[in-house]
């Protein structure tokens, strides 16, 4: 068979539909679900899923060619027991040591990140040091400015203002500047941080989807990151962050400067408040750390209700998410007023400390004026300062209370990404794609570029090569059968529960097979073996002959396609929609044009308000069933797969829609090695074989009238289906 497909692409016209455009457009549809407060705490103890380890390559029972080094996944029990797997095959045994878990976010992240703007930190710094004197030097000028006019000081009267003037002129200047890099530094920062923790999600196992819900997720990357940036943003004001700990140790260095006796008084002052800093910091970290909860469950809670608001209408359940909601609510008013009060209680604290340690200086200060020991401008300094050190060490304390909060934030990231598990043959692939292309300037390369990535590609290199086959993965796809030999499998949060046991089961190239059986019977886990969403405990899937899992995911992914019941489209339009099934080009109108027609879709597409512009809602929900699954099709012929999943894709439509559909379906398997799931059989008994699954095997293998003769179970359904229809 040739490797070409029905639909060569023509070259881009003017109109095209790319990736970038679409990247520009989506909005992603987030959901939220962190109902309640034991999902937090499973933040901090993600439950351990299977471990991977690479086996060692198999020689093949079947007497096929043996992988030399295939790149392989699978229970560590196996690998540890350094046996077969139970099919007979051994190996030799090339494997990898698994990628050391990195903190996605620590110093050692961060730090190569901050490297890269060194000069804005110097700029940073210089003018964190202009603002902080400026600051600091106000009081000084205050006191002798009351000592000139007292007539006891030493320099004139304008010439002071003049000094005081250039002071109120720097400060703000040095300020701007300050502020400004700071900014942009961290910004920068926070965009490649953040990039990068997004890849690091994308390329995780799919069992780490299966085990995180998707709001989650979201949370980590917007409001605990979100929290990281505020570390910058929130304290880069007067009396906040750097200048208030600049303040205080600078205030504290000028007070002991100008007097030795009264140094101290301000330095109880300073202990005494950050006693209770200390204080306040155990007594309210669990009051703050359940507040941001049941925060987070309120979000989650709007969340679900909004998205299943069909679910929700349909139920008449509002009233129960308004309890839910209502509930929620009361619990943060609760914590909240918690909060609140011990808020307050902590602020009158450090108030009082300021106020009586003012009334020691006044006490203490004033009488060391009043015999001569001390002039009229220090004493004022002194009171200067109090005020600077006071201000300055709330906004010391609001910062270390906000660090609190971003480090409990960093600690969910860390224990969510540092134990789960990267999708080595995915990461690879992608890495490797990456460092052929050449990045353009317009991408943002900074979202490409990490040191874990360049890890795992340094991990793999000394065998990457091996994984390579004589040709790649589509065009085997496009000459070879595709089997399963003796697959074994449990979902990796499942790992009890044996879903396929030794299923073995031929699909012929060029040809379409068809799978049926009983619900629960293993037919759509087939089919994520197939995708490699998850690959076999034990056993293996071949393409003619060669090993799947030598090929790295992305190459696989560009070998498969699965149109299935509820075909997901992104909420952009329908023309960027239908080009998301080549989505690193930049595919011409005409091909999505060409790939509409073949699918049947042309027709209605074109009568919608703007045509292929026409927005499609989150998750297609502006579409008919119908018509989402004939652009889920023509997305699939553009793709142009060898190998082409049907999982139910007709068995959510009406008759009509069904008949356009299967027409669509009909020209899409056209020359593919197709295998097609259904419930209603009547869609498949043209099919050149159908497999019987059942219990994890498969029971028959035959064409429809061979099955049905034979009178086993294939022959039953097709009796139980003639009865229902009558
Ligand atoms: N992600 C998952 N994690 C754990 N178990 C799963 C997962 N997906 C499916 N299962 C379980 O695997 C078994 C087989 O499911 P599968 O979806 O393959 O059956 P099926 O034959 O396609 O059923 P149906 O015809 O109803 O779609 C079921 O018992 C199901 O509960």
């Amino acid at each position: 068979m040739a490797a070409s497909g029905p639909l060569p692409l023509s070259p881009s016209l003017g109109s095209c539909y790319s990736s970038q455009q679409y990247q520009k457009s989506a909005i992603f549809p987030l959901s939220f679900h962190r109902r309640n407060l034991i999902l937090t705490s499973r933040f901090c103890r993600p439950r351990r899923i299977v471990p991977c380890v690479h086996r060692p390559p198999q020689r093949s029972c079947y007497g096929r060619r043996a992988v030399r080094a295939a790149y392989v996944s699978a229970p560590a029990s196996e690998h540890a027991a350094g046996e077969d797997n139970g099919t007979g095959r051994s190996g030799e045994t090339i494997s990898a040591a698994p990628i050391s878990s990195s903190l996605p976010v620590s110093w050692g992240v961060i730090w190569p990140l901050l490297s890269q703007q060194k000069l804005r930190i110097v700029l940073s710094l210089a003018s964190l040091v202009g603002c902080t004197t400026c600051t600091l030097a106000m009081p000084l000028f205050s006191g002798k400015f009351y000592e000139v006019l007292i007539g006891r000081g030493t320099g004139t009267f304008w010439k002071l203002v003049s000094r005081i003037a250039t002071l109120y002129i720097l400060e703000p200047i040095f300020t701007v500047v300050f502020v400004i890099n700071m900014t942009i530094m961290w910004e920068k920062v926070m965009a490649s941080l953040r990039g990068q923790i997004f890849k690091r999600m994308l390329i995780q196992k799919v069992e780490f989807f299966d085990q995180y819900k998707v709001g989650e997720l979201t949370g980590l990357l917007t409001s605990d990151l979100g929290s990281l940036k505020e570390v910058v943003s929130e304290n880069i004001s007067r009396d906040r962050g750097l200048r208030a700990f600049s303040e205080i140790f600078g205030t504290i260095c000028i007070l002991f400067s100008l007097s030795i006796d009264l140094a101290p008084v301000l330095g109880l002052l300073m202990m005494s408040v950050s006693i209770l800093v200390a204080i306040f910091k155990r007594s309210t970290l669990p009051v703050f750390q359940s507040h941001g909860m049941i925060e987070a469950s309120i979000s989650g809670c709007a969340t679900e209700t909004f998205s299943a608001i069909r679910t929700v209408r349909s139920f008449a359940g509002e009233r129960r998410q308004m309890s839910m909601f209502g509930n929620l609510l009361l619990a943060y008013e609760n914590s909240g007023l918690k909060l609140g009060a011990l808020k307050s209680a902590n602020e009158s604290l450090t108030r009082m400390v300021v106020y009586i340690s003012l009334m020691a200086l006044y006490c203490l200060g004033g009488s060391k004026v009043k015999t001569g020991e001390l002039s009229v401008g220090t004493m004022t300094s002194f009171i200067g300062y109090t005020f600077t050190l006071t201000f300055a060490v709330q906004g010391a304390v609001n910062t270390l209370g906000h660090l609190r909060g971003t480090f409990a934030a960093i600690e969910r990231i860390n224990s969510v990404l540092s134990t789960a598990e990267v999708d080595e043959p995915l990461a690879y692939g992608l890495e490797k794609e990456l460092k052929l292309e050449d990045l353009k300037d317009d991408r943002p390369w900074f979202i490409y570029k990490d040191d874990y990535s360049s890890k795992i590609n340094a991990q793999n290199k000394h065998y990457m090569y091996d994984l390579r086959s004589v040709t790649n993965g589509c065009s085997l796809a496009w000459s070879g059968d595709i089997c399963l030999e003796d697959v074994y499998f449990s979902y990796p949060l499942r790992a009890d529960v044996e879903v396929l046991n030794g299923l073995n089961l031929t699909i012929k190239c060029g040809e379409v097979t068809a799978l049926v059986g009983p619900s629960g019977s293993g037919k759509s886990t087939i089919v994520q073996l197939l995708a490699r969403f998850y690959e076999p405990t034990k056993g293996r899937i071949t393409v003619a002959g060669e090993d799947v899992r030598t090929f790295d995911k992305r190459e696989w992914a560009r070998a498969v396609s699965v149109v299935n019941q509820e075909p997901v489209l992104f909420s952009v339009s329908v023309g960027e929609n239908i080009a998301y099934g080549l989505p690193d080009k930049d595919v011409s109108k005409e091909d999505i044009v060409k790939a509409a027609k073949a699918a049947n879709a042309h027709d209605f597409i074109i009568s919608l308000p703007q045509g292929y512009d026409t927005q499609v809602g989150e998750r297609g929900g502006l579409l008919s069933g119908g018509q989402r699954q004939r652009i889920a099709i023509a997305r699939s012929l553009l793709k142009n797969a060898p190998i082409l999943i049907l999982d139910e894709a007709t068995s959510a439509l009406d008759a009509v829609s069904e008949r356009l559909v299967q027409e669509a379906l009909d020209h899409l398997m056209k020359g593919r090695t197709s295998l097609v799931i259904a419930h209603r059989l009547s869609t498949v008994q043209n099919a050149h074989q159908i497999a019987v699954c059942s219990e994890g095997k498969i029971a028959e293998l035959g064409t429809h009238s061979e099955l049905v003769t034979k009178g086993g179970g294939y022959a039953s359904l097709v009796g139980a289906q003639r009865l229902a229809f009558e």
